[in-house]
């Protein structure tokens, strides 16, 4: 999929052989007409763990919203080589929690994209739902109501629903928030795993051990790219003071 926008072609950067599942050029996005991103020139490397990094306010989940295909860039080029529509699954506190679904129905939405909303699911369907639930550890809420979890099975739930998507670029919006420590290193865990599977997966985080176990990271500050690379290089043991008030 390649989107233009109205700026001139920008000349690629240089970045090796190293295969990409999302390109962005010269792209700037925001609000109403207030750019929350500017000229971001960054590179996705495909089945690979990105982290976004960055303070509040830094650009990260309206970067996710682009990505995801929700926010339309204003200027710039995203370029991706990958098939199904994007997963995004967005902030615990951006969904309603009073929603009347349970949490296997919740998972089930999962499979719209490709069945349609409500329309009877396959057997194949079921079964993705099913093994969703097994990874995300919620199989025994299946029949509960959504607004009747705490906030770490919400989670939970509403990221069953991404993987159910199938899709093979998965993007996560602070999905430790609200994970007791164990549950934290089984979704570190499960995000290795879906790489492995052939998934190319993006998450912002404010968790540096999250964000240090990824395979690549994008540092933002106030809406600009001001660092990508290795997690080891850029997540240096300055990198708290940085990620708060980068120079
Ligand atoms: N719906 C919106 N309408 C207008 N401005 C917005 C909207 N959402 C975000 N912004 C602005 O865009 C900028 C980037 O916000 P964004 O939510 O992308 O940051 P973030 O890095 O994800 O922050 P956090 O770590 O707090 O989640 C901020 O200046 C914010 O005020």
């Amino acid at each position: 999929m390649t989107i233009m926008f109205n700026k001139p072609h920008l000349p690629l950067a240089a970045s090796g052989d190293a295969p990409f599942h999302i390109r962005l050029t010269g792209l700037t996005a925001g609000y109403s007409g207030r750019p929350a991103l500017h000229q971001l020139d960054a590179e996705i490397p495909a089945l690979t763990i990105t982290a976004l990094v960055g303070p509040n306010g830094s650009g990260k989940s309206t970067l996710l919203g682009v990505l995801a295909g929700v926010i339309q860039p204003t200027a710039g080029e995203l370029r991706r080589n990958g098939g199904r529509p994007p997963a995004f699954v967005p902030q615990r506190g951006a969904v309603g929690d009073a929603l009347p679904l349970t949490v296997r129905q919740t998972v089930e939405m999962g499979r719209w994209g490709d069945r349609g909303p409500w329309r009877r699911l396959t057997r194949r369907d079921r079964a993705l739902v099913d093994t969703a639930m097994d990874r995300l550890g919620i199989a025994h809420l299946a029949a509960r109501q959504l607004g009747e979890l705490s906030g770490g099975q919400r989670q939970r739930a509403l990221i069953a629903q991404g993987i159910a998507q199938e899709s093979d670029l998965l993007l996560l919006d602070e999905p430790a928030t609200g994970l007791d420590p164990g549950a934290r290193e089984r979704m570190a865990t499960l995000l290795t795993e879906l790489v492995a599977d052939g998934v190319t997966v993006v998450h912002a985080t404010h968790d540096l051990d999250a964000a240090r176990s990824a395979g690549t990271c994008l540092l933002l500050h106030e809406g600009r790219l001001v660092g990508q690379g290795h997690p080891g290089q850029l997540l240096t043991p300055a990198a708290p003071d940085r990620i708060r008030r980068p120079a």
